[in-house]
């Protein structure tokens, strides 16, 4: 079917925009686009501007070097023009990292702004981090509720370089502080309390940080930074693995599929690199290759009950519990407690939505949730998804167009962290 049929973009009454996806090809053998981690990229872009305001105190000048493959994610433009901005407000919009990272790193050097976002934004937590940061020495108010954006941020001092902070709620708060340790006169130790859910991210930091010469020590639940310079030098961005992990719903839904994502590697700083060995038990198998990764369908699940714990890879839920929906398998998904904080309560939308293909999807114990079929439904009149203003929400139900055409809602969400998203879905048609 041609793509002007299968993908028809229609404004509707009430202004949204739908999306109506029809069923894609059964036999897929293409090469996807992926876009390059947002994550990484964002990681990068505060390291340099941190960098640059550490040369500038000095009177150095930073030496030559070239950051290839920055991501043309939403989050990270954002990030970029207001890095650049010198307006007194900066909008984050709905971007986490960029709200995290730039708070940390507005109140270090002394940027004084205000920092706000979408109303969802203004939803998410914020305290944990700014906590931090107050007792560290910065002064930062609340313009609104109290642990939430907006927030202003005044102007930093050191006080203190021992401090404490909880590693149960989100990884991006032990992030933000990680990246400005090195550039604080007596440095930091940070010990982390409570289980830390999304780790990876934490290693990836640090990581990142090492890339430009900054050492830490991490002993048990103890991480020390002393005071360091970045040393900026050539970086390339790798592709974004959570991204991928759509592509891979999709091979395993096809009769036969075989595609290659450029720019992907097995030894990736991104923690939902693991999306290769989930997709085993579904049937899929990566291939590694000089220039990115090859995946190939070689058989149907090999499981009809599938368990897996989220919270070192909270991005992949929506993945893998839409993939469960599409191949009638029972998930037990643990360590899903983040989801309620992300860019929509991600559990209550998955649950929302799943319904409208005869699958439960409910708490069974704290943090842990299970998804089954409970009814058979007729899907011949199709299936219209709400996306809650996530892209991942979206990304994660396309494939669900192999059960049925579906209409999604607000489809241009994907710019969050995948722009090109709808142009590489042609591709399948
Ligand atoms: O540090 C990062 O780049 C991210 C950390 C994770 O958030 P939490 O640490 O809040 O789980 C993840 O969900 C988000 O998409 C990106
Ligand atoms: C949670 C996400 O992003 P953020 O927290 O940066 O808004 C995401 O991309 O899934």
């Amino acid at each position: 079917m041609c793509s002007f049929e299968s993908l028809l973009l229609v404004l509707q009454a009430n202004l949204d925009f739908m999306l109506f996806l029809s069923k894609p090809s059964e036999k897929i053998y293409t090469t996807i686009d992926l876009p390059a981690s947002k994550s990484e990229s964002n990681r990068v872009l505060i390291i340099e501007a941190l960098a640059q305001w550490q040369y500038e105190q000095k009177r150095l000048a930073l030496p030559k070097y070239s950051i290839q493959n920055i991501s043309e994610a939403r989050d990270t433009k954002i990030l970029q023009n207001l890095l650049k901005s010198t307006a007194l407000r900066l909008n984050v919009q709905d971007a986490g990292t960029t709200m995290r990272f730039l708070t940390a790193f507005c109140a270090v050097t002394n940027r004084k702004a205000i920092l706000e976002g979408t109303e969802r934004m203004h939803q998410r937590p914020i305290g944990i981090l700014v906590e931090a940061l107050q007792e560290l020495g910065a002064e930062i108010t609340y313009l609104g509720e109290n642990g939430f954006p907006p927030l202003q941020i005044e102007g930093f001092r050191q006080k203190k370089n021992v401090i404490s902070i909880r590693g149960d709620v989100s990884s991006q708060f032990i992030s933000a502080l990680l990246m400005i340790a090195p550039t604080l006169e007596r440095g930091v130790q940070i010990t982390l309390q409570n289980k830390v859910s999304s780790l990876p991210y934490i290693q990836m930091t640090l990581s990142l940080m090492k890339n430009f010469e900054v050492e830490s020590e991490w002993n048990e639940n103890t991480i020390i930074i002393q005071p360091q310079l970045y040393q900026m030098k050539d970086f390339a961005v790798e592709a974004d693995w959570s991204a991928a992990s759509y592509w891979y719903s999709v091979a395993t839904l096809a009769k036969q599929a075989e595609i290659f994502l450029p720019y992907l590697k097995k030894n990736s700083l991104q923690g939902d690199s693991q999306i290769a060995s989930i997709m085993e038990f579904f049937g899929v198998k990566t291939f590694y290759e000089k220039y990115g990764i090859r995946i190939c369908k070689v058989s149907e699940p090999k499981v009809n009950f599938f368990e897996y714990d989220f919270s070192n890879q909270p991005d992949l839920a929506q993945t893998i519990v839409t993939l469960c929906v599409g191949k009638n398998i029972t998930l037990i998904a643990k360590g899903v407690e983040s989801l309620k904080i992300k860019e929509t309560d991600r559990l209550q939308a998955l649950q929302n939505e799943v319904r409208k293909f005869g699958f439960q999807f409910y708490e069974i114990a704290e943090n842990t949730w299970r998804l089954e079929k409970a009814e058979n439904i007729d899907f011949a009149k199709g299936v219209c998804i709400a996306t809650y203003q996530d892209h991942r929400m979206a990304m994660a139900f396309a494939p669900l167009s192999y059960l049925c055409t579906l209409q999604v809602e607000n489809p241009q969400v994907v710019e969050k962290s995948y722009p090109k998203f709808w142009q590489e879905w042609k591709k399948i048609n």
